[in-house]
């Protein structure tokens, strides 16, 4: 087995099943470092990121109890280009410096799978041997974000819209998994990219 772990980076737009495709490999026995969870983390009261948005952007985005007002800030960011590179100036550096301490801390011999959502976006795709990106039909990502996140049409294209695109994704794959039929069919993908991963890091 090489001694050099590969770094291995996942993908893909809002609601196209990233985290499913996650937890399918934890479930095989991957690492999972989510960025999606560590901003949360940063932007729990006393944390890093909190301080600095609302040194940015104001009290106005704390709820009453002093919890970062998620609804507040995502209206802002969605609807204003500059406020979000804003956003993203300030939280983007906390986020890749707390994913590398991970990624250093985790066992030698176990597949580390970093899920970033915005890592086409970040100019990250060059620093990883392995690019995974989900795809997932317009329709069903929207369907998803008016369904389970209670999102306008509106609101979720604003999101959509925040992204690269499909193109500019799969530009930089290494390997694409197509999410666009049931979880049975998204699993057999999941299996032979981890069959291929294994075999990857053994040959
Ligand atoms: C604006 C915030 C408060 C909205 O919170 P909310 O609970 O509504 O959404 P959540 O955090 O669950 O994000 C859901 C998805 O939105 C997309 N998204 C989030 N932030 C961004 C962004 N800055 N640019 C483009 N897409 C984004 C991602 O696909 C993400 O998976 C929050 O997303 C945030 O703090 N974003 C800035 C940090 C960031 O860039 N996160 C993305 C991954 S590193
Ligand atoms: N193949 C599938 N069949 C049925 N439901 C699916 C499938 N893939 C994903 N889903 C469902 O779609 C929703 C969105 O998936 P998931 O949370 O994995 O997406 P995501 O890309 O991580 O989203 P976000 O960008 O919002 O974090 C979830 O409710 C998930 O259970």
């Amino acid at each position: 087995m090489s001694s050099q772990r590969p770094r291995i980076g996942l993908t893909g737009g809002i609601a196209s099943g990233k985290s499913t495709v996650a937890s399918l490999l934890a479930e095989r026995g991957a690492l999972i470092i989510d960025a999606d969870r560590i901003v949360r983390e940063l932007q729990e009261p006393g944390g890093a990121g909190l301080a600095a948005i609302v040194e940015a952007f104001g009290p106005a985005m704390l709820t009453p109890e002093g919890q970062l007002d998620r609804a507040a800030l995502g209206a802002l960011v969605f609807a204003d280009d500059q406020a979000r590179e804003r956003l993203n100036g300030l939280i983007h550096p906390l986020v890749r410096a707390e994913a590398a301490a991970r990624l250093a801390a985790a066992p030698a011999e176990q597949l580390v799978v970093e899920d970033i959502p915005l890592l086409v976006e970040t100019g990250q795709a060059p620093s990883f041997d392995e690019v995974i990106v989900v795809q997932a039909p317009l329709e069903v990502r929207l369907s998803r974000m008016e369904r389970d996140r209670g999102m306008s049409r509106e609101q979720a294209l604003g999101r959509i819209q925040a992204q690269a695109s499909d193109e500019e994704r799969a530009a930089v794959a290494t390997q694409l998994i197509i999410n666009d039929a049931g979880l049975p069919e998204l699993e057999a993908q999941v299996r032979a990219l981890w069959g291929r991963l294994l075999a990857s890091r053994e040959g």
